[in-house]
């Protein structure tokens, strides 16, 4: 059937077209089917959505589809009723708690990429491997497959240095300055992130306060030429698509099941030779034990192994936020403020810990040392100002430029003593609440840390946000539950909370 295209300002994780009833019942189709739309010698499957009194001439197009097929608005295109994917079986396969074969990831892999799968139908693949989990070898064929149904980075210059982090800590922004660290130093790290999956904030969130984080992968080569590192984001680049598209669902699911092959096939992507993965470890966070962590870094390393990868893995402490900042423009001002004052100390011990790490791999002596020496000359920041420059940001931007979500909320002490509990996740969660990632301003400054004193009034946290709804939210969230808790002495404290039974209260199982 021939019909004329509407473009609607719409983007989704598929591809998606609009029909009016009467239309899908003559091509034989219903909601959430598939059909075929083709345009200038060209096809892909889109899955179905329907509406009452859309023009029976027209089919409706989300932004995302027009891009990949050249669209304008009015064209005619020529559309078909076509049968689901085979890899709906696949999934079913998974949620069964089978093993999947290699080419059977491939061919699920393929189809994520190429938008066959609707949100729902990955939604029910992530959930199954949160529960069932995957073997090696089913980690291996994922990672290969998301290479290759992506396009890669090939640099000339070797070794080719890289960063990653499990993430799950608020307020990790380490990456803004190890990359900088490392490419003072004359080595090569070219960064690609991927935005929020369980946080207020995402390394590309963060970075894209600072300059823009969407390139292609000449654009990346340039950058890298430039200035020898680059902090883009990995889903516009193309360099395992599969990646950015299973975030989006695991975004609103909030869990992060696929960590191995995402980071391993980011790394593989971009032609790394030696990485240190990060796996921050405490209370609140993904990883909640050093055993657990342990337990992480052998199953990378198998893999890594069997990719003939260059892995360091680090257990990071996790018990409490990242310097001060949780949320994309609070912490794009902390950055550069530790790249300006080396503080907060604990991002810049962390910052030097892994730059040294890393630059301890390729042959380098002290490499803690010599991270620290970058900092404190200033070589640091000003390699920092070159990247955002090269990414088409303002390469004077200077802390208090950053805007701040202009509503906010702060959290005072009820009593006088000394902080002996910080809610890693609950924080997370008022960020989220508060609107970021997606509202950079948005977010929330701790103003303590764990052993600290502190008098009755004195501000524990302040929650920015762009929206008096979403801050309103917030305090009815800080009144049933408490993100930091303060004790009258110091140290340990056994008794953290008498916990009331809320009958008809629905409590998540894990935030
Ligand atoms: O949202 P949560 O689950 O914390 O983790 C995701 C973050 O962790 C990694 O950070 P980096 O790129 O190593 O800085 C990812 O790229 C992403 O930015
Ligand atoms: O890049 C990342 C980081 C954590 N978890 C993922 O799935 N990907």
């Amino acid at each position: 059937m021939k019909l004329k295209t509407r473009l609607l300002p719409f983007e989704s994780a598929n591809f998606t077209v609009i029909l009016d009833h009467n239309v899908a019942k003559k091509l034989d189709v219903k909601l959430g089917d598939r059909v075929i739309v083709r345009f200038n010698g060209r096809s892909l499957t889109a899955i179905v959505n329907t509406a009452k009194d859309f023009p029976i001439d027209s089919i409706g197009i989300y932004t995302n589809l027009a891009r990949v097929l050249g669209i304008s608005e009015g064209d005619e295109v020529e559309v078909e009723a076509t049968s689901p994917p085979l890899s709906l079986q696949i999934i079913r396969k998974k949620l069964q708690g089978l093993k999947l074969e290699s080419d059977e990831i491939y061919l699920l892999v393929k189809d994520i990429v190429e938008g066959k799968l609707s949100e729902l139908e990955l939604a029910a693949f992530v959930t199954a491997v949160h529960f069932q989990g995957m073997v090696p070898s089913e980690i291996y064929d994922f990672t290969i497959s998301m290479v290759n149904t992506g396009q890669t980075l090939n640099l000339k210059k070797k070794p080719i240095l890289d960063k990653h982090s499990l993430g799950g800590v608020p307020g990790d922004k380490t990456s803004l300055l190890v990359v900088p660290i490392i490419a003072s130093l004359g080595y090569t790290i070219p960064k690609t992130s991927s935005r929020a999956i369980t946080s207020a904030a995402g390394t590309a969130d963060r970075m894209e306060v600072l300059a823009p984080v969407t390139f292609s992968i000449e654009e990346i080569e340039e950058i890298i030429h430039k200035t020898n590192g680059c902090i883009v984001w990995g889903g516009s680049l193309n360099l395992a698509p599969a990646d950015d598209i299973i975030i989006r669902v695991e975004y609103p699911l909030g869990i992060d099941p696929f960590f191995i092959p995402s980071i391993l096939a980011k790394k593989l992507a971009v032609g790394s030779t030696h990485i240190v993965l990060d796996i921050p470890t405490g209370r609140g966070t993904k990883v909640k034990t050093l055993e657990e962590a342990r337990r992480i870094s052998q199953s990378f390393h198998e893999i890594a192994k069997m990719l003939n990868m260059n892995l360091q893995t680090v257990a990071t402490y996790a018990e409490e936020p990242i310097g001060h900042a949780i949320g994309p423009a609070l912490e794009a001002r902390e950055a550069l403020q530790a790249l300006k004052t080396l503080n907060p100390p604990d991002l810049v011990d962390k910052a030097a810990s892994l730059a040294g790490t890393l630059l301890e791999m390729v042959g380098e002596k002290d490499g803690y040392e010599m991270a620290i020496e970058a900092l404190k000359s200033g070589k640091a920041e000003k390699k920092l100002r070159e990247i955002i420059e090269a990414q088409g940001g303002d390469p004077n931007i200077q802390p208090e430029d950053i805007t701040l979500g202009d509503k906010t909320y702060t959290l005072h002490a009820n009593d006088s003593g000394f902080v002996y509990y910080i809610d890693n996740s609950f924080l997370a969660t008022l960020g989220k609440t508060a609107g970021a990632p997606i509202d950079k301003g948005a977010g929330v400054y701790i103003h303590v840390k764990l052993g600290e004193k502190v008098k009755k009034g004195q501000p524990l946290i302040t929650i920015y946000s762009s929206s008096s709804a979403k801050l309103q939210l917030v305090e009815k969230l800080i009144e049933e539950n408490t993100p930091i808790l303060v004790g009258r002495t110091a140290g340990r404290r056994m008794l953290l909370e008498k916990i009331q039974y809320q009958p008809t209260r629905l409590v998540p199982l894990e935030r």
